[in-house]
C-alpha cells in the first residue's frame, strides 16, 4: 500500500487540531477505495521549529558583525552570505538527525562556489559558526568538518514533486535586507504528497508588536519572532528567545478603505506601479508597507496589515522556497493566497511554481475586491505600455 494522494480538507471543517486526512489508496487498484486516516505532524513541526531557531541565531551573530568579505555574488548576481550557507547547513543537519531514514531537502543554496578555488577561508568561516552553534545548543555531540558542511549544504539539491514528504527550505529569504540590516527570515516547510502540511517562520528583526501602518511599537521594541503552522492546526508566533506562544488570525477588516498592503522593499522583485494602481482602485488610502522577505506573510498572518501584493518583473520563476511556509502560515491564520489569476499555489510541480503574473494574498472577505482590481490594473497596465 502506498501513500499515493494526500487531500489537505478545508480549513473550515473545524478538524481536530494538529490532524489532516490522508487517503491511503491500494497501489494495486486504481478504484477509489480509501481509507482515511487521521495524520500528525507534532515532530516535524517540532523539529522544524529548532532548526530555524538555530538557524535564526546564527544568522543574528553574523548579521551583527557582518564583513564585506562575508558576501559573495552568485551565478545570477545575487547576494549570498556566510550565513545564508551556515543557515542551509544547520536546518539540514539538524533536520536529519531527527530523520535519518527519509530527509529529502528542496533548498536554496548548493556548495558549487564554495567548492572553487580560493573559497576554502569562507568555508571554513562556515564550519566554525555551524560548529558554534551546535555546540551552543548541546543537543548535538558532534564536530562537523567542513566537508561535513559541504554536503549538508547540498542535501538541500532534491526536486520536490507530488510524491513523498519534502522539506523546503529559505535559508535567508531577503539577503538584501539581511544585508542592509533589516528584514529576513528562516523559512521552512514541509511538503507530504505536494501539499504544504507544515511550516515555521523565524524573523529575527520583526518587532513583536505590529508594524502595520497604525502599529504601535513595544516601549522596548523587541525584535524576533517565530510563527508556526500545520494544517488544520491554526498558526501561532511566540518570541525567538522561547517564551510562550499566542495564537494569531489575519484581520477581520472588510473595507479595503481600511485595509493597509505589503510589498517588497525592493523594486526590482515587485512592480511597485502595478502595486500602487490596485490600491488606487480599492481605494486603500495608506502608504504602502515595504518590507523584505517572508516576514510580510507573517505580519499579515497576525493582521499587520490586510493586504500583500507581489508582482514580479516579467522573466522571473517564482521558488517554492519562497512563499511555502508563508503560504501555511498565512491561511492557517484565516488568509487566502492565490495568483493573480485566482488559483491556489501549486507546490507539486518541483522547485518552481508555475503561475501567473504575481501572488495576492489578503482575507477572505477582501479577496473578491482585490481579485478585481488586480484583473483590471494588469489590463489596464498592458494596454498602457
Ligand atoms: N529579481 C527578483 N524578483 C523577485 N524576487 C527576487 C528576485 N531576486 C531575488 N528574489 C527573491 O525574492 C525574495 C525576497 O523578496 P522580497 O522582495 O519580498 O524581500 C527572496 O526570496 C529573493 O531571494 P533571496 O532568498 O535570495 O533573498
Ligand atoms: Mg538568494
Ligand atoms: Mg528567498
Ligand atoms: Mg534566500
Amino acid at each position: 500500500m502506498s501513500l499515493n494522494c494526500l487531500r489537505v480538507v478545508p480549513h473550515s471543517l473545524k478538524k481536530p487540531r494538529f490532524f489532516h486526512l490522508s487517503y491511503l489508496r491500494s497501489s494495486s487498484s486504481s478504484s477509489s477505495s480509501a481509507v482515511i486516516v487521521a495524520m500528525s505532524y507534532t515532530k516535524e513541526l517540532a523539529a522544524a521549529k529548532k532548526a530555524a531557531s538555530l538557524a535564526a541565531h546564527l544568522c543574528q551573530k553574523v548579521q551583527k558583525a557582518l564583513l564585506q568579505s562575508d558576501v559573495q555574488s552568485k551565478n545570477d548576481k545575487s547576494p549570498v552570505t556566510v550565513a545564508d550557507y551556515g543557515s542551509q547547513a544547520l536546518v539540514s543537519f539538524a533536520l536529519q538527525q531527527e530523520f535519518p531514514a527519509d530527509f529529502s531537502l528542496v533548498a536554496e543554496e548548493d556548495s558549487e562556489d564554495l567548492r572553487k578555488d580560493g573559497a576554502q577561508e569562507t568555508v571554513e568561516r562556515i564550519t566554525k559558526l555551524v560548529n558554534e552553534s551546535i555546540t551552543n545548543d548541546g543537543s548535538y555531540n558532534v564536530t562537523l568538518s567542513t566537508e561535513d558542511v559541504l554536503k549538508a549544504i547540498d542535501s538541500g539539491r532534491s526536486e520536490g514533486g507530488s510524491q513523498g514528504r519534502h522539506w523546503v527550505l529559505d535559508p535567508i529569504d531577503g539577503t538584501k535586507g539581511f544585508l542592509r540590516g533589516d528584514q529576513y527570515a528562516i523559512a521552512l516547510a514541509l511538503l507530504d504528497g505536494g501539499k504544504v502540511v507544515l511550516g515555521v517562520l523565524a524573523c529575527p528583526n520583526l518587532p513583536l508588536t505590529s508594524i502595520g501602518a497604525a502599529g504601535q511599537h513595544s516601549p522596548n521594541n523587541e525584535v524576533g519572532c517565530l510563527f508556526f503552522a500545520e494544517v488544520g492546526g491554526g498558526t501561532y508566533m511566540q518570541p525567538l528567545d522561547g517564551s510562550s506562544a499566542v495564537k494569531v488570525q489575519v484581520t477581520a477588516v472588510e473595507n479595503p478603505e481600511e485595509a493597509s498592503f505589503f510589498e517588497s522593499y525592493e523594486a526590482a522583485h515587485s512592480m511597485h506601479d502595478l502595486s500602487s494602481l490596485i490600491a488606487q482602485k480599492l481605494g486603500v488610502k495608506a502608504p504602502p508597507v515595504r518590507i523584505d522577505s517572508q516576514a510580510k506573510y507573517g505580519a499579515l498572518s497576525r493582521g499587520d496589515g490586510a493586504i500583500y501584493l507581489r508582482f514580479p518583473h516579467k522573466g522571473y520563476r517564482e521558488k517554492i522556497w519562497d512563499h511555502a511556509a508563508g503560504c501555511i502560515v498565512v491561511t492557517e491564520a484565516g488568509g487566502v493566497v492565490t495568483d493573480a489569476a485566482g488559483k491556489p499555489l501549486d507546490f507539486s510541480r518541483g522547485k518552481y511554481l508555475d503561475l501567473d503574473t504575481g501572488i495576492i494574498v489578503t482575507n477572505q472577505k477582501l479577496m473578491p475586491l482585490l481579485f478585481s482590481a488586480v484583473r483590471e490594473s494588469i489590463k489596464e497596465k498592458a494596454a498602457s505600455l
